[in-house]
């Protein structure tokens, strides 16, 4: 039977079901991984086919089912000890990190399974189980291992249903997977559980991978790994990364789709669909909102000018290439202009990647894409000019393409959806004859009259572009807009709540990176006589992904030095599988062991020996030993706080600059100033008590006090708003009014809703029906950098800010509501906005006393001085309406009443209209005009503080249920 040439015959799903089978397998692995560890195992499929190498080796000498089992617990061995050495050192590290070094360890691990046994990548020798019949279904010949995959699949997928349902472990690893906190509390070892867990999905990997080497031809390392993968992940993420059934059913779909599919169509077209599907799939599957998976923040970033001995050193290394153009051979000469081109794919890793910490696994496509494009321009013109700039053009036009559906996602989704991509590009859309077809011939260069048919003169036409990457890289991510990247890198949210309008600057990003992943297309391109689909393997975008890490993804240097090692070495010195082995583990270990790859190693040792070489030859020719300087006073913490409590009236923020600034080092506690006592300055154990009235001069902020005529109106009219969460009504019909000039408390037991409620009305969730009225307008369509913009401003509960910058540069994010950062002003090195940021930035901090701090990372402050940092940032952003999220948590009740203090100061001065959330009540009770009480999502009160206080649905559903409540609002009657 055919459906538009598709056949759909018996024998076709008869077959698309035993592939099927595999891929259900490798699903059920990947989810339980996934669920364990939050992120994507790379290697799950590479682990399989170790299992199947220790297989082929171990039957030649012992009975085939004596050796199965062993093999399933060799791969379980090795995926536990992935977990334990690897993906538990990386727990610290961003996600993204631990699924980059999976990808290592993948190739590493099938490298490691064709020295165990190359009969792992033959079907046609490798051993099949005996003892089993063999048959035919139609014209299907069905063999022992089909049988054997047909009959014990199901047993083992019992098995396992048994194992994680009944048995105490199976019962720890799902608790620890989904709980990990409550599963410790209770006792369960979440690590060990972990630990297990893979295990168990590294012996499933064994088993498909067994059982289906003999069905298959001679493998591919690429076949064994991206492809493979990508039809486990299909079923992976059409099962939200959760069910195991629903992964096993939909994976049976994919190998019954694929069948169908390659009965017309080529496997390049099979990728294609299945990376739609997973797309789809993903755009399809909500967002949660908040509770999104956290990753570990990313390491800080200095961000410093070059310094002499970084540009001595570059002009070096730009005279040495061009020197080698002279030296080299015609053969060395290309390959040197390979590493070019993978250098320039490299950088935009970089920027995608290091810089605005997105996973891009498609990068090499945008450069495949590039390359064909510029060629086809070039022949077609007889431009080269042309032929480069649309190069560039086209992996700009096709990465903006690719990013505007995967704006919604991030982190894993991404990965997967940019993996698909590579494989769909190099499978299918370079196989198109308006781009590669079967293979171009490419022209020789032209430049100026001058052909340049020699490989030595195109060498030296790679390394122009390539400097000419290079500077773009290091401006745009040394400049304002690569701040703003690492900032929604930090913290997303908070830059959206800081009106920088993501969406846009991740699509500049992508398009940058575009282009230069279409420049080093370009410079790969021309260096080939005849270009083909081989230049642009899918297995290429985890190669340069590999060299972006090892060289270290934050430094544009770096990426030169990976590329020479990966991709430069092995083509320079054929390494045969062993030295391939060696090297891959060798990145690996760079992964694990220099956060910052080799370049990061690099910079940091290579002034430590230059400083270590100076103090040796200065004590050779020194006549006689200069005397030791005398010991700069040591400034400690304590030091700084005591300049403070000492300063005048006044005086306390330029003391404590002064402090501060001769402080050596500052550890987490001392760099600590919370809000302030009630009228003098005291030193606290844990912070410093500033006095609000001497340095809270909210007078002198840069905001706009309200117009008089536009207090007393509504600005916030709340009504019918619900959402839920599957199950849970998270906030039900809420409705409510909130007048200019009000400060309104929320409160509630936990779980009440009221955080959600804020997620809304700042546009960070979507209502599932319901308005919200802002200055009159309807705002539920809004984004919430709109909100932000038209003065609705949100505080978060935590108070994370952008953890790896300093005060002064997150008060700059805010800061860019007046003078946005603009990529092309970067690049030509025009940094008036950014002076202007740093000007509006300082003139605020010092108006709010914290002038002192800025130079401190934020993440190395306390949540209470966090607090303050964010207000202020806030406050930056001229707010007509401030939600705020429980901004007491976190202080002393000293500062606490500081706080009160400051909200009445922000209404009176700015004329700010303020919702806050609070959990504590005497506090509210001070500040609020009114409170609205909830519990389950409902609004169940609300009116001035002593009503609503007193009001029997509260007193049973909130006080009831708090006894610190209680307390605390016994201390006020
Ligand atoms: N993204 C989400 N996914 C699933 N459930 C959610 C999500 N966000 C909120 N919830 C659920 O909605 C309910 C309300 O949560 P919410 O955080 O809004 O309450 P809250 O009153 O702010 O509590 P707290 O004082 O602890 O912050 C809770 O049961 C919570 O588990």
């Amino acid at each position: 039977m055919t459906l538009w040439g598709f056949d759909l015959g018996f024998d076709r799903l008869t077959v698309g079901l035993f592939t099927g089978l595999t891929y259900g397998l490798l699903a059920v692995g990947l989810v339980l991984v996934y669920r364990s560890s939050r992120f994507v195992n790379f290697a799950h499929g590479a682990i399989g086919v170790f299992g199947a190498a220790v297989l082929a080796r171990f039957a030649t000498g012992m009975p085939y089912w004596l050796a199965f089992p062993i093999a399933i617990a060799v791969a379980g061995g090795l995926a536990a000890a992935t977990e334990i050495g690897i993906v538990r050192r990386l727990h610290r590290r961003p996600r993204v990190i631990g699924m980059i070094a999976t990808l290592g360890l993948s190739q590493f691990i099938l490298v490691l399974a064709l020295l165990v046994s190359r009969d792992s990548f033959s079907g046609t020798t490798y051993p099949k189980p005996p003892g089993l019949p063999a048959f035919s279904i139609g014209t299907t010949a069905v063999g022992s291992s089909l049988t054997a995959m047909l009959l014990l699949t199901p047993l083992l997928l019992a098995a396992l249903a048994f194992f994680l349902r009944r048995t105490k472990y199976g019962i720890g690893i799902r608790a620890a997977a989904d709980h990990p906190d409550a599963a410790t509390v209770n006792g369960v070892p979440a690590p060990r559980m972990a630990t297990l867990a893979w295990a168990v999905a590294g012996g499933i990997a064994a088993f498909s991978a067994i059982l289906l080497t003999p069905t298959q031809g001679v493998q591919s390392i690429e076949s064994l790994g991206p492809q493979l993968l990508l039809r486990g992940l299909a079923g992976a993420v059409i099962a939200r990364m959760t069910s195991l059934p629903i992964a096993f059913g939909a994976s049976i779909g994919v190998g019954v789709l694929e069948q169908i599919l390659l009965s017309r169509e080529g496997a390049g077209f099979v990728d294609v669909v299945l990376g739609l599907a997973i797309l789809i799939s993903l755009l399809r599957q909500r967002q949660g909102g908040r509770r999104d998976e956290q990753s570990a923040p990313w390491p800080r970033q200095e961000r410093r000018a070059p310094t002499t001995a970084a540009k001595i050193g570059l002009t070096l290394l730009a005279v040495c290439g061009i020197g080698l153009a002279y030296v080299v051979s015609n053969a060395t000469a290309t390959i040197l202009t390979t590493i070019c081109g993978y250098t320039l794919v490299a950088l935009s890793v970089i920027l995608v990647t290091g810089i605005a910490g997105e996973l891009s696994l498609g990068q090499f496509g945008f450069a495949g894409i590039g390359a064909a494009v510029s060629v086809q321009i070039a022949v077609l013109t007889g431009n080269m000019f042309l032929g480069v700039t649309a190069g560039c053009a086209a992996g700009a036009l096709a990465a903006v393409l690719v990013g505007i559906p995967a704006l919604r996602l991030r982190g894993v989704a991404l990965g997967v959806t940019t993996l698909a991509f590579a494989l769909a590009t190099s499978g299918w859309l370079l196989r198109q004859p308006w781009l590669l077809g079967d293979g171009l011939d490419v022209p020789y260069p032209v430049w100026h009259d001058y052909t340049v048919s020699v490989a030595t003169d195109y060498y030296l036409f790679a390394l122009l572009l390539l400097g000419l990457g290079w500077w773009v890289t290091a401006r745009l991510s040394g400049g304002g807009f690569g701040r703003l990247l690492l900032a929604l890198r930090d913290n997303e949210e908070a830059g959206r709540a800081l009106t920088v309008t993501a969406p846009l600057r991740k699509l500049q990003v992508y398009a940058a990176a575009g282009a230069l992943a279409g420049l080093g297309g370009v410079v790969i391109g021309f260096s080939q006589s005849q270009l083909s689909i081989n230049n642009f393997p899918a297995a290429a975008s985890i190669d340069v992904v590999a060299v972006a890490v090892v060289g270290g993804l934050a430094r544009t240097g770096g990426a030169l030095l990976g590329s020479a090692l990966i991709v430069g070495l092995p083509l320079l010195y054929p390494l045969g599988i062993p030295g391939q082995a060696v090297l891959t583990l060798g990145w690996l270990l760079v992964v694990l062991l220099m956060p910052d790859g080799l370049g990061g190693f690099f910079s940091t040792q290579a002034p430590r020996l230059w400083r270590r070489l100076r103090a040796v030859v200065a004590r050779r020719f020194a006549a006689t030993p200069a005397p030791p300087a005398a010991a700069a006073p040591a400034v400690t913490a304590g030091a700084v706080l005591a300049a403070a409590a000492a300063a005048p009236a006044g005086a306390a923020a330029p003391a404590l600059a002064a402090a501060a600034a001769a402080a050596p080092s500052v550890t987490g506690d001392g760099v600590d100033a919370s809000f302030a006592g009630q009228s003098t300055t005291t030193v606290s154990p844990h912070g410093l008590d500033l006095d609000p009235r001497r340095l809270w001069n909210i007078g002198r902020l840069p905001a706009e006090p309200l117009a008089p005529g536009e207090f007393f109106a509504p600005l916030l009219e709340v009504s019918g708003i619900r959402r839920s969460f599957g199950g849970v009504r998270a906030v039900q019909d809420a409705t409510f009014t909130v007048t200019a000039g009000e400060i309104v408390g929320i409160i509630g037991p936990n779980g009440a809703g009221k955080t959600t409620l804020f997620e809304i009305l700042a546009g960070f969730t979507a209502a599932d029906g319901g308005v919200v009225r802002y200055q009159g307008k309807p705002v539920t369509a809004w984004t919430p950098e709109r909100r932000a913009k038209a003065g609705l401003v949100r505080s978060f509960q935590d108070a994370r800010l952008f953890p790896a910058m300093t005060v002064r540069e997150n008060v700059m994010v805010a800061a860019e509501c007046g003078n946005p950062a603009h990529p092309g002003l970067d690049v030509i090195g025009d940094d008036r906005p950014e002076r202007a940021k740093a000007a509006r930035a300082d003139a605020a901090l010092s108006a709010m006393g914290l002038g002192w701090l800025a130079d401190r990372p934020v993440g190395e402050l306390s949540t209470g001085t966090r607090r303050v940092v964010e207000l202020c940032c806030l406050l930056t952003l001229r707010p007509r309406l401030l939600l705020l999220d429980e901004p007491s948590s976190g202080l002393t009740q000293a500062d606490g009443r500081a706080l009160g203090d400051l909200m009445l100061r922000v209404r009176a001065e700015l004329g700010t209209t303020i919702l806050v959330i609070e959990h504590d009540l005497p506090l509210l009770s001070r500040v609020a005009d009114r409170l609205i009480a909830m519990d389950a999502g409902t609004v169940i009160a609300q009116g001035p503080p002593d009503e609503v206080r007193n009001h029997p649905a509260v007193v049973l559903s909130y006080l009831g249920t708090d006894e610190a409540a209680v307390a605390r609002s016994g201390d006020l009657s």
